[in-house]
């Protein structure tokens, strides 16, 4: 299954990306749809909710007073998280519920506003964020909901910035322009990155090897690697915690092949065999044997096992090396 973090501001086009992906198959989960289910009339989250703010919070049939609790938490950050904390356990656990039903072969993509300020984006294969100008998102926003300039605003203030979502985006849609340019962005990532990471994923495959054109030095090389090391060390725990990136696209200003390569230090071929299984399930399948021989020589590192990305957008290698052996 390849997991995609879909996330953007309110309004950016999240569920126009999110439908769009749908129409190539994808399965959805949308995380403003399950934070509406574990509030509904009944449940044990619309019980914490009066708890904690009265039942001032509820309508006259029952239901959570959404107008009047939007109103409370974006102008006051305790309340906000105090509702963040009941909230957002609930989807935590309804997602991994949903999670758990999708088939083996599925694109899953999880449409969740708050996916970099609740510290999520290390948990999927690929990031994809969708941005656009705050007052056209305002705009958008006050059309096609009704709400005021205001209120859009004090959402846009509780959220992450704009940089944040950079730093986390392996895919950035910008959709300042028309619909269909959007959608246009769409169909060309799933044709070109998506579809042949979910079945390179699936086939424990890695991606194509790249040229070994040399390109002028990349300043955002450090930022990819950082987000590839974030989700090995996700997907592995404490065993990556020594990976690191290293080689050519390691050093400030120098030229290099577009290829980030990172390593991983472990104590033993024990500790190494138990990661391969774990490494292909994050995107690093191993590589096969030949091409691993000539990889190991290209970068020095002999005795290294070589794993290589499956993403097709991101060409990136990992060496693990065991540091007793001789
Ligand atoms: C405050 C509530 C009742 C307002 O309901 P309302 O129908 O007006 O908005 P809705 O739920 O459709 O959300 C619309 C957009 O508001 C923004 N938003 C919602 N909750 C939050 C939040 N806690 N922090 C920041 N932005 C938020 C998002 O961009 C979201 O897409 C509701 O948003 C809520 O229960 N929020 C807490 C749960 C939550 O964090 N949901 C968002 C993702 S899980
Ligand atoms: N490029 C565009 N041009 C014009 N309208 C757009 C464009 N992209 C999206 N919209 C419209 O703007 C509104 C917000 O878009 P969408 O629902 O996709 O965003 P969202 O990020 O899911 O929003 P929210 O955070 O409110 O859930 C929708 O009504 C959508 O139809």
């Amino acid at each position: 299954m390849l997991r995609i973090g879909l996330t953007g501001g309110i309004g950016a086009g999240k569920s126009t990306v999110a439908r769009r992906f749908a129409d190539h198959g994808a399965v959805i989960v949308d995380a403003d749809r399950l934070a509406r289910e574990v509030v509904a009339p009944g449940t044990a989250g619309l019980a914490e909710i009066v708890d904690a703010f009265g039942s001032r919070m509820l309508t006259d049939d029952g239901e959570l007073d959404r107008p009047a609790m939007g109103e409370l938490v974006f102008a006051d950050p305790a309340a906000r998280a105090r509702l963040n904390e009941i909230v957002h356990p609930k989807v935590g656990a309804r997602t991994a519920e949903v999670l758990a039903e999708a088939p083996a072969d599925a694109v899953v993509v999880h449409d969740v506003p708050l996916l970099v300020e609740n510290g999520l984006a290390p948990g999927y294969h690929l990031v994809v964020v969708v941005d656009a100008d705050e007052a056209i998102r305002v705009e958008r926003v006050r059309r096609t909901r009704g709400m005021t300039e205001e209120a859009v605003r004090a959402r846009i203030a509780s959220q992450a910035s704009r940089a944040d979502r950079r730093a986390v985006a392996d895919v950035w849609l910008d959709n300042d322009g028309a619909q269909a340019e959007l959608i246009t962005l769409v169909d060309a990532l799933c044709r070109d990155r998506v579809r042949p990471f979910e079945e390179n994923l699936r086939l424990g495959r890695p991606a194509q090897s790249v040229d070994g054109t040399v390109r002028e030095h990349d300043p955002e090389w450090p930022a990819q690697a950082g987000r590839l090391i974030r989700r090995l060390r996700h997907e592995l725990g404490e065993r990556a915690a020594a990976i690191e990136h290293v080689g050519a696209t390691a050093e400030p200003g120098r030229p290099a092949p577009d290829l980030l390569e990172l390593e991983l230090a472990v104590p033993s071929v024990e500790t190494a065999d138990s990661l391969t299984p774990l490494l292909a399930q994050a995107g690093f399948p191993p590589l096969a044997d030949a091409a691993a021989r000539h990889q190991r020589a290209d970068a020095g590192r002999q005795g290294a096992r070589v794993f290589r990305s499956a993403d097709p957008g991101r060409p990136a290698d990992l060496y693990v090396t065991v540091a007793d052996r001789p």
